[in-house]
């Protein structure tokens, strides 16, 4: 029988610093009220500094973790962080094909700090076979012009990616996060037949690692919910904004957000 608690699976790298990766996002599923589970891609030796290593999981045990997740109790949904390798990547399509729960795709390729996190020769896999599975794909702009092949420097250049996601890529719907690009940290979702921007002020901080897993796993705690995407999406631009705001100040580099902040429904 299907758990009344909700439930929401991460399939993503480890940061052992804690402020990225899966530990950032069973941190916000937890505050949201959200069971967490993880399966994990790679194990990270990072912290605010930069990323000093990276181990790949076989895909083939990848693929044996994901068994004894959807073997038993399936979750509610699933969103998926690094993922560095193809083989990776099929394994993680197959449960997706399988399982008909919201997936919500970050599609990390460049840590805050500039490590690279994907093999260069995964990418066209990703955007052509992978993110047409999922509800939803939370880029930022760099990721965003990787996997559109335009420059985006305005809200024109926005909207033309976001065509290029849904009409050429043929994602469901996509979340092109502003928070590189100068002045007010907007966001933008797509969907079919409609568009909504959310804004806040730009908060001048340094620290923001792992940021955009928080903000892709508040989505996908809050579609375990069986919320809305638009509300789902408004949650997770409130919590990031809290959650940067009150940056416990860790680290010597760039620093996590605070997984406490955010106190709203
Ligand atoms: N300095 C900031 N002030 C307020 N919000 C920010 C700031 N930097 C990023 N954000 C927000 O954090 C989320 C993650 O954005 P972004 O930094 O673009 O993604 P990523 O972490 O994947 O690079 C978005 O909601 C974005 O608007
Ligand atoms: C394991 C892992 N996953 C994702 C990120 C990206 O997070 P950020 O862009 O904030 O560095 C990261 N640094 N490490």
């Amino acid at each position: 029988m299907a758990s009344a608690l909700p439930i929401a699976l991460t399939i993503a790298g480890t940061d052992p610093s804690g402020g990225a990766g899966v530990l950032a996002d069973i941190k916000s599923f937890q505050s949201r009220g959200v069971y967490g589970m993880s399966a994990v891609t790679s194990l990270t030796a990072q912290n605010t500094l930069g990323v000093q290593d990276v181990f790949n999981v076989p895909a083939g045990f990848l693929d044996a973790q994901l068994g004894s997740i959807f073997s038993d109790e399936a979750p509610h949904a699933m969103k998926s962080g690094m993922i560095a390798t193809e083989e990776m990547m099929h394994v993680i399509r197959r449960y997706a094909d399988e399982h008909s729960i919201p997936f919500v795709i970050d599609p990390v390729m460049i840590s805050t700090s500039g490590h690279n996190l994907i093999d260069e020769g995964a990418i066209d896999y990703l955007r052509d076979s992978l993110l047409p599975l999922a509800a939803t794909v939370t880029p930022n702009i760099p990721e965003a012009e990787k996997l559109t092949g335009i420059t985006i420097e305005s809200e024109a250049d926005i909207e033309k990616a976001a065509k290029i996601f849904m009409d050429e890529i043929g994602v469901e719907s996509v979340i092109i996060k502003g928070g590189h690009l100068k002045g007010d940290a907007v966001d933008y979702l797509f969907q079919k037949d409609d568009s909504l921007k959310l804004s806040s002020e730009r908060i001048d901080t340094g620290h923001t690692h792992g940021t955009g897993c928080t903000f892709s796993a508040v989505i996908t705690a809050e579609l375990a919910k069986d919320r809305t995407l638009e509300d789902a999406f408004r949650t997770g631009k409130k919590y990031i904004t809290e959650a940067i705001r009150k940056t416990p100040e860790l680290g010597r580099g760039q620093g996590p957000v605070n997984h406490f902040a955010y106190k709203g429904e």
